[in-house]
């Protein structure tokens, strides 16, 4: 299981020292969490924050899209830098459009379910699909219990990759721990996100931490 550490809970006025801190203990993904204050009741980052990251790091920038009206914000985080882009099926009606889009700029295509969308939204989607992530809180803060039925979510997800024969990469955000970070590798999780638990003590303490399950 990849980790991606979320720098929503980095210290914002030392933002490339935090960055680093985690690149340099082995991370693999760096989580940009996107909220907009209207999507999301809580506002972070716009796509200049991702410019500004793409140049003093080589880790691949996981750009988590909490916005209404993905289609407008789509060309201008691909072009700020994003690997992957992670838009939410309840964020636009028109879902298989933002999908073509970030494949027409270039970047890895995901979709986001929060934790009260079944899984059946993405039926029509996954063979379009790079990624899928499984909201593990409701979305727009750091630093939320886990919900634990999403485990069960989760592993049914795993079981209809399989049984469809795709290679989409599962990914989980939100109450990510060492406790919870086993049970989402044991349900399926390809790629868990952290924040609270990676930056609210030794960022490579903790990453160690949730390597050591994989
Ligand atoms: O998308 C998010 C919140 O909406 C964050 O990525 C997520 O909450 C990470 O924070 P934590 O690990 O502290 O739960
Ligand atoms: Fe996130």
């Amino acid at each position: 299981m990849k980790i991606a550490p979320s720098i929503l809970s980095a210290d914002f006025a030392n933002l490339q020292r935090d960055v680093q801190l985690v690149e340099n203990a082995g991370a693999d993904l760096l989580h940009v969490d996107i909220m907009d204050g209207h999507f999301v009741p809580n506002l972070s980052f716009g796509p200049g924050i991702v410019s500004a990251l793409r140049p003093i790091t080589n880790l691949p920038l996981d750009v988590h899209l909490m916005v209404s009206d993905p289609e407008f914000w789509i060309p201008l985080f691909a072009q700020a830098g994003a690997d992957t882009l992670l838009v939410h099926v309840e964020a636009t009606p028109h879902i298989m459009r933002a999908i073509q889009q970030m494949h027409a700029h270039g970047v890895k295509a995901g979709v986001v379910l929060n934790p009260g969308t079944p899984l059946s939204a993405l039926e029509e989607l996954l063979p379009m699909l790079d990624q899928v992530l499984i909201m593990t809180v409701n979305p727009g803060f750091g630093g939320q219990q886990f919900l634990p039925a999403m485990a069960d979510k989760v592993a049914r997800l795993a079981k209809a990759r399989e049984a469809l024969g795709l290679h989409f990469a599962i990914e989980v955000d939100g109450g990510i721990n060492a406790k919870t970070g086993k049970i989402v590798l044991d349900a399926g999780a390809d790629i868990a996100v952290a924040g609270s638990y990676v930056y609210n003590g030794d960022p490579a303490t903790q990453l160690a931490t949730l390597q050591a399950l994989r």
